[in-house]
């Protein structure tokens, strides 16, 4: 190894001084830089932005013109909403247009269905990159770490969920894009009004989960008054969906309940049988999420919305599978922590202000959930019987 000169303390000043100058040029020179480039650009630097937008400001943000198709990049993508997400909007605006991304491995159907790419949402220089390659124009932004899970590890949580989203803004706020971010039944507490829960309304919510909801609502809105961000946001209930599985929820057991009883006819039920949640079948969801996304910005009196589909509590839910399933067992053995968000939760969602702005309506009520369903695994099962 080659020797390094030793340096004495006298010889220090000599050296440090000419780089201590050298650095406050530098310093003086992109503070100059700074002051004189467009405004988005220093959105991370609040100080600097001049940028002042009223609230009456038109959606100018969206770079593409209405006849283009949006660039769409999803974040947290392989989680339950992702992958169908991708599938139905690449389905509208062409596969290559739709890009798909999380920081986990994607499985060999999906990575061949259309453009993944590895994106962690707490990397903002990569996110950038990501953004700046691809052309993007619609941000989904679905990484969250999910109510029950985010209780098991909330600094995990307030990480991805906090500080994830922050990149998210400033990254939409920079490049003009329209965002997508999802909110939750989870963004309300024991002392909203529960049954049904309207828009507006008292949000204490008792979970990182839902605290991280109710702050990214409210700083997509900010945002969008401040900033002219084209800030769109559902509140989803429970999500059910057959073929992609649930991340660690509150809800979750009305997804598992099908798997369980298709496979075991036996099922152990994780809430009491008369928890009241809303929810919705996946498919409803993935449409909502399209539909407010292509909403004519006038029609959005709010930039953040309930939706809803039906309400049912587990042993509503079972006596309508047992209808097609006779057989089915259901038994209870209460997670203390789940059922304590459950019992904070809303039982019931006042989603009129979507239907009456948007035009939302669903498709899918208790009965036909079922049968959807349970139609997708009669396929899976008799496809996988004939292999
Ligand atoms: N599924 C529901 O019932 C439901 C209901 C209401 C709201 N939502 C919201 O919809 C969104 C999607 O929900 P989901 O059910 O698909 O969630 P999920 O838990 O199934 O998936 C979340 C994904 O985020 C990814 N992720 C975690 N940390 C990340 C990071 N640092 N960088 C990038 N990705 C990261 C995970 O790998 C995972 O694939 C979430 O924001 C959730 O809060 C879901
Ligand atoms: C409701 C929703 O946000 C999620 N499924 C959860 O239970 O955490």
């Amino acid at each position: 190894m080659q020797e390094q000169p030793e340096i004495t303390g006298g010889d220090w000043r000599g050296i440090i001084m000419p780089i201590i100058r050298t650095l406050g040029t530098v310093a003086q020179q992109a503070q100059r830089v700074q002051q004189v480039l467009p405004v988005t650009v220093a959105i991370r630097n609040i100080s600097f932005s001049p940028r002042q937008v009223t609230s009456d400001a038109s959606f100018h943000s969206v770079s593409f013109s209405e006849t283009d198709h949006p660039k769409v990049l999803i974040t947290g993508g392989l989680g339950q909403l992702g992958v169908g997400l991708a599938k139905l909007l690449r389905k509208r605006f062409g596969k290559n247009n739709v890009i798909l991304s999380d920081i986990r491995k994607p499985p060999s159907n999906v990575f061949h269905s259309g453009p993944f790419i590895y994106s962690d949402i707490l990397d903002y220089k990569n996110l950038r990159e990501i953004v700046v390659n691809n052309r993007i124009t619609w941000l989904v932004h679905y990484s969250a770490l999910l109510s029950a899970v985010g209780e098991a590890n909330v600094a995990l949580a307030r990480s991805v969920n906090i500080t994830g989203l922050h990149n998210i803004l400033d990254i939409a706020a920079e490049h003009g894009l329209r965002l997508f971010v999802p909110s939750t039944i989870g963004a309300f507490g024991p002392t909203s009004p529960r049954n049904p829960t309207p828009d507006l309304c008292v949000q204490r919510p008792r979970t990182i989960y839902g605290v991280s909801k109710v702050h990214a609502e409210l700083m997509g809105e900010y945002y969008h008054h401040r900033y002219g961000l084209d800030f769109r946001c559902l509140r989803y209930p429970g999500i059910i969906s057959a073929d992609s599985m649930p991340g660690g929820g509150t809800t979750d057991y009305a997804v598992q309940i099908f798997h369980d009883a298709i496979k075991s006819g036996k099922f152990e039920c994780n809430l009491k049988p008369d928890t009241r949640l809303p929810m919705m079948y996946i498919d409803d969801c993935l449409r909502a999420t399209l539909e407010v996304m292509e909403a004519p910005a006038d029609t959005l009196t709010m930039r953040t919305y309930n939706i809803n589909a039906m309400s049912f509590t587990p042993e509503e839910l079972s006596q309508e599978l047992q209808k097609q399933m006779p057989e089915l067992e259901v038994t209870y053995d209460v997670d203390l922590v789940r059922q304590a968000i459950a019992d904070s939760w809303p039982m019931d969602f006042d989603d009129s202000n979507a239907r009456k702005d948007w035009g939302w309506k669903h498709d899918y009520d208790l009965p036909e959930l079922v049968q959807t369903m349970l139609n997708y695994f009669g396929v899976e099962t008799r496809m996988v019987g004939a292999n």
